[in-house]
């Protein structure tokens, strides 16, 4: 079901407009006995459309059967969407809305803020990117979109779908300026940017918290002109002590709700409602906020297929190279985690080293070995990146690579070690399953101990999946 759970605290501003449709319509006369509920599901697109149409969709009882299905971007971005980036997006492959796109866009164009929640590889880029370029002058030089996220990486993939969308928007008569789009990320090219951002500043920035509070704090970068703040993965800045406090002075001295439009967006926002909430009471955003939640049933995407092998700690690695060679990925991530100070002061190797090592020596296969884990520095980062979007590969990373990450042709995730909580494995096995329109089925496989089984299954409760588990003669394996 495609509704979005609200409180009766968000749904103030859509009552009218409820009660406006239900006086008009009486097939709508059973919504009002919803309004002396403590819960209220409604849909902020619906809410959107027509009368009528929604009363179609009320006496069918489900968004499944919804004629809304099969709209294009097109229809719901038409006049507000500058044309030649919808031009653009449809020559790239961008015409029939996701789901979350479907949903969000006639929320998001409407002007009000927006948490956009939604699984993995649904869309959401696209969605926020194309409010930002209804929302931005294309004439005048400011910073008018910040959009800020975790990891170098995301912010790298984001930069170029936004100067994907943005290429010849200066027009083939040159009469019009182009929309820049500026990546902030640390990484030694500050410098080159304070000069960009004082002579020419770009509409669009994509920055890591770092690097923007930097450029805040030396008074290079002024955010007055701001009408877009989007925040991806906003849990996870949420989370990080280091970002926290940069985020919330961000979203409270350094620009005001009453001037911007505010996004949040991720895949995972545990205890929505007290965020919401949260957004509303510290002035994170306006009280109007729409709260588009997808799927709140099915978390992860449908045809992703989980199963798991128990083993002990030594039989991982050739049990690892045996699901490789059976599975033929067509690329895949095998996650380890970061080794913790007890295992380094006990002088291992950490897991990422382990497996790399491994697959090196025994692989034997075509995709290249790829290594992408926090302490590298940024060249090294930058290369193995640069070297996915090349050609196959089977990437070796820790959590760094789990948020964000839009490697589509990635079609087997490995836990080579079981992440620490059910929000990381969501965001692991998100890095596959990311065609939108695709009916492959991808795989995650976890490589667990017996005593490990337990908290697999506690990841199972908790986000509605089942695993199974692959049975195979630990003989077999050499
Ligand atoms: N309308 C569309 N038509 C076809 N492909 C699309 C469309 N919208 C997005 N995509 C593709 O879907 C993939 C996933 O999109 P995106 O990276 O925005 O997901 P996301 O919701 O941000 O995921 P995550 O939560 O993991 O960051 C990308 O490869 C993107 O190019």
């Amino acid at each position: 079901m495609a509704y979005s759970h609200v409180r009766p605290l968000d749904v103030i501003p859509w009552i009218p407009k409820l009660s406006r449709l239900t006086q008009e319509n009486p097939n709508l006369q059973h919504l009002n006995s919803l309004r002396s509920r403590k819960w209220l599901l409604l849909s902020p697109l619906i809410l959107s459309t027509n009368a009528s149409s929604f009363a179609a969709l009320c006496s069918k009882g489900s968004m499944a059967e919804a004629p809304v299905k099969n709209l294009t971007l097109r229809d719901i971005c038409d006049r507000k969407v500058p044309e030649h980036i919808l031009k653009r997006a449809e020559e790239v492959g961008y015409v029939m809305c996701t789901d979350v796109q479907r949903q969000s866009l006639p929320v998001l164009l409407s002007g009000q803020d927006c948490v956009l929640h939604a699984q993995t590889g649904s869309g959401k880029t696209l969605a926020y990117l194309l409010l930002i370029f209804s929302a931005i002058s294309f004439q005048r030089y400011a910073v008018q979109a910040l959009i800020v996220v975790p990891t170098r990486e995301l912010g790298m993939q984001v930069t170029k779908v936004a100067r994907m969308l943005a290429a010849n928007s200066g027009g083939s008569d040159n009469m019009h300026k182009a929309c820049t789009v500026m990546a902030l990320f640390d990484g030694g090219m500050l410098k080159r940017h304070k000069s960009w951002l004082k002579a020419e500043p770009p509409e669009i920035v994509v920055a890591t918290i770092d690097s923007l509070s930097q450029m805040i704090e030396r008074h290079v970068i002024k955010l007055e002109e701001l009408r877009v703040l989007v925040v991806d993965e906003v849990d996870f800045l949420f989370n990080s002590s280091k970002q926290v406090y940069v985020l919330r002075k961000l979203l409270t001295s350094h620009s005001t709700i009453e001037r911007r439009q505010t996004i949040f967006a991720s895949a995972s926002i545990p205890q929505h409602n007290r965020f919401i909430y949260d957004c509303i009471q510290h002035k994170w955003t306006k009280n109007d906020v729409v709260h588009v939640y997808l799927n709140p049933t099915e978390p992860m995407p449908s045809h992703l297929h989980h199963s798991f092998m128990i083993c002990t700690k030594k039989k991982r690695l050739s049990i690892l190279l045996y699901l490789l060679q059976k599975d033929a990925p067509r690329s895949g991530i095998i996650f380890v985690s970061e080794q913790s100070e007890k295992s380094k002061k006990a002088g291992n190797l950490p897991s990422a080293t382990l497996v790399l090592d491994f697959l090196k020596a025994s692989y034997g296969g075509d995709l290249e070995i790829i290594l992408l884990e926090e302490d590298m520095n940024f060249n090294a980062r930058a290369t193995s990146f640069s070297e996915m979007r090349r050609r196959g590969f089977l990437l070796v990373a820790t959590d760094m690579a789990s948020r964000g990450f839009d490697l589509p042709q990635t079609t087997h995730i490995y836990n080579f070690d079981l992440p620490k909580t059910a929000v990381d494995y969501l965001h692991r096995a998100g890095r596959t399953a990311r065609l939108p329109f695709s009916a492959d089925r991808c795989s995650v496989t976890s490589l667990i101990t017996p005593e490990e089984r337990f908290v697999l299954q506690r990841f199972e409760n908790e986000l509605l999946f089942t695993c199974k588990e692959i049975l195979i003669s630990l003989e077999t394996v050499a």
